[in-house]
């Protein structure tokens, strides 16, 4: 049963919750579905837990940063799944003292390897790579170890099925318009050649076209359409409704960061790939406040600068 002024939802069946609200081969439109039902902010079982699912910038900006300090918990998985699994490294670590230090000591070490900032050796990309898995799950691979081989392979294949052709054509991005954009892109990227050897992080400034591309891409990719789990750390509200602490040990947050990367209003062109969402009047790279592949708040991403740097590489 949900709590008192607890955000409304689809009502749940014993055991199931809200499973079989949801199919499977398109869960995300499900969300959108219910979105429209029952506003911005509802509730969903999962199994017999509750969770609140946040969409649009408002509520997200509310949620993560209004009030970051509630809602920057992890939830307990135990409590939701049947599984129980140790808790190592900082994705995945609760709201607290240990978690501060941890991302404090993250954030500097990142910041001194200078990654995404300068340019790497493979080997260089491989070590640094290995100590952020250190830093962020707990695990510290041997160089030769078989399971990390397997695991950056996978990652470069991964990376070549999302920016392939497939890709292109699930996302409905026009070829035409590709054409003319990557023509728009190397006429940047000659430009700046012409002026010296090799291309680096710093130059982005002058290359707003790119700036542009690179941010669309993320937009459309939306890589992590439903961020991290949090959640909340005290009784608390938010746009108007209760979220109570103590009654369900921490209510489960879920931010659906792609009803906000596809927002109408928000968005010049919401539902389509076009750099121009990055560009204000006069021509110029802009961020919109809705631009949250990374998420928002206290426990937003650590990779967005190293990110930003590598897809201007690549
Ligand atoms: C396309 C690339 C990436 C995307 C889209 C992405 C997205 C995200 C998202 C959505 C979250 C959850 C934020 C939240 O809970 O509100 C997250 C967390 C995190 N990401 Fe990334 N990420 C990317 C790459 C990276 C890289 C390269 C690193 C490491 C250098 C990294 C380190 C982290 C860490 C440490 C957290 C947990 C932060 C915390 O709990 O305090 N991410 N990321």
């Amino acid at each position: 049963q949900r709590p008192k002024n607890f955000p409304p939802g689809p009502p749940p069946l014993p055991i199931l919750g809200n499973l079989l609200n949801f199919s499977l081969d398109n869960p995300m439109r499900d969300l959108e579905r219910l979105r429209k039902c029952y506003g911005n902010v509802y509730s969903l079982f999962i199994g017999p837990k509750p969770a609140v699912v946040i969409d649009g910038v408002q509520a997200m900006k509310e949620a993560m940063m209004s009030k970051a300090a509630d809602f920057a918990g992890r939830p307990e998985l135990s409590h939701h799944m049947p599984i129980s699994m140790p808790v190592v490294g900082m994705v995945l670590a609760d709201y607290g003292l240990s978690w501060k230090e941890h991302r404090r000591f993250a954030l500097m070490t990142l910041r001194n390897f200078g990654l995404g900032k300068h340019s790497h050796t493979l080997g260089r990309v491989c070590t640094c790579s290995n100590i952020i898995c250190q830093v962020l799950f707990g695990t510290l691979y041997g160089y030769n170890d078989e399971f990390i081989k397997v695991v950056v392979q996978c990652f470069k294949e991964n990376s070549k099925i999302a920016n392939g052709p497939w890709a292109m054509v699930s996302y409905n991005i026009s070829i035409l318009d590709f054409t003319q954009q990557h023509h728009r892109c190397q006429q940047e990227i000659d430009h700046m050649l012409e002026m010296k050897t090799q291309i680096t992080y710093d130059d982005r400034h002058n290359m707003p076209y790119m700036q542009t591309v690179i941010h669309e891409i993320q937009r459309i990719a939306n890589t992590a359409p439903l961020s991290v789990f949090h959640s909340t750390t005290k009784d608390t509200e938010l746009m108007g409704y209760f979220l109570p602490k103590k009654q369900l040990k921490g209510t489960l947050v879920i931010q659906n960061l792609n009803s906000v990367l596809n927002e109408e209003g928000q968005w010049k062109f919401p539902h389509e790939f076009k750099p121009e969402n990055f560009l204000n009047d006069q021509g110029e790279f802009v961020k919109p406040k809705a631009f949250v592949p990374f998420s928002a708040g206290s426990r937003m991403c650590l990779g967005e600068t190293h990110t930003a740097g590598y897809l201007q590489k690549l």
